[in-house]
């Protein structure tokens, strides 16, 4: 079994590889161009997401058994194209939903108590008291969308502040638990004063959030996008919070994550949303801590070795 790592890792994956007697070969420089000219000789492949896995490297893979993504979002994986293989694909949620859970509630605390906004004021020499009067999260509805490993690690930590938690999934069946009540969207859109997305990048969820979305959200209120950009129209947002209809806004993820490369579209949306009191924005983050990549590595491996111990068994 060799296997190919073509993403920076964190250096917790090394010795747990060795240890566990697995050959590997790790190139976290390679462009898509090496990945092709090499992928043929490896059963293994250790993404993040840098890399586009799609037909054409597939094509390339005729000993491929695994993807292994050591994070969650499987967006730059073509799911279709790697179950019409015989190929398995592991991720681990699991590594990085308390960081992307504590990092929503900071998102959310910031927001509503001015805490970025109010620091910038400090520094200037402004005492504005009354300009930084905060709001509460107790009592609060706060809707999620996606109610997996984010979602529900976000509503546990929400309850500890006595909000009302709603959560809507698509897929999944009988979810709610005792920190968030099983919900709709129609539902979490009449009664929330905050929405959090935690849903996958996938064809139904791009640019979910639009402005049909925020229009038929019954009141004003807050957004949080810890998930994946593109399923926000930045556009819609910068109207939303010039009418008012969007309170605030915390985005950890964007469109397009090269500010370098924006359209002017982009430029202008992003240059309104970076001057507003109301928003915060981090570069992707949310999922990365100290202590999160070292979960993911041990997820990912735990599951390599698995599936070795499976396949050596048949
Ligand atoms: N900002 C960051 O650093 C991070 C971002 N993420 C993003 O968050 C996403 C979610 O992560 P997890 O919670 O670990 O994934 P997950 O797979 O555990 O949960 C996603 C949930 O969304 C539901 N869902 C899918 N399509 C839906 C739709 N159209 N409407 C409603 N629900 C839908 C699924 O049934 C699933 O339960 C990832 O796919 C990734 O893109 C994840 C980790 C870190
Ligand atoms: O796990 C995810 O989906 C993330 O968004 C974080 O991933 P990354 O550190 O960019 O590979």
């Amino acid at each position: 079994m060799k296997i190919l790592i073509v993403d920076e890792m964190h250096p917790s994956l090394f010795p747990m590889l060795d240890e566990a007697g697995l050959a590997y070969r790790y190139e976290p420089a390679f462009k898509r161009a090496h990945i092709l000219s090499h992928i043929a000789d490896y059963e293994g492949l250790v993404i993040r997401s840098k890399t586009v896995i799609d037909e054409e490297v597939l094509l390339q893979a005729p000993r491929l058994r695994f993807v292994a993504r050591a994070g969650a979002g499987l967006d730059l994986i073509d799911l279709e194209a790697i179950r019409r293989r015989d190929i398995q694909v592991f991720a681990a949620n699991e590594g990085n939903r308390d960081a992307v859970a504590e990092h929503a509630v900071g998102m959310l605390l910031g927001l509503f108590a001015h805490i970025v906004k109010a620091d910038r004021e400090v520094r200037q020499g402004l005492w504005n008291r009354e300009g930084n009067r905060g709001i509460e999260l107790m009592g609060k509805t706060v809707g999620l969308i996606g109610y997996g490993f984010n979602g529900s690690a976000t509503a546990r930590r929400l309850n500890g502040f006595g909000c009302r938690v709603l959560a809507y999934d698509k897929y999944l069946v009988n979810y709610g638990d005792e920190y968030a009540q099983e919900s709709t969207m129609e539902a979490i859109m009449a009664q929330a004063d905050v929405i959090s997305l935690h849903v996958p990048l996938t064809s139904e969820t791009r640019l979910m959030l639009n402005d049909d979305f925020i229009a038929a959200v019954a009141r004003p209120f807050f957004l949080l996008n810890i998930a994946r950009g593109e399923i926000v129209q930045l556009e819609a947002v910068v109207r939303g919070l010039e009418s008012g209809k969007v309170r605030g806004a915390g985005l950890d993820v964007l469109e397009n994550e090269k500010l370098s490369t924006l359209t002017p579209e982009q430029q202008k949306a992003f240059d309104y949303l970076r001057t507003s009191p109301r928003v915060i924005l981090t570069p992707h983050v949310a999922g990365w801590t100290q202590e999160s990549y070292a979960k993911i590595n041990e997820a990912l491996v735990k599951q390599i070795m698995t599936h070795i111990r499976v396949n050596a068994a048949h």
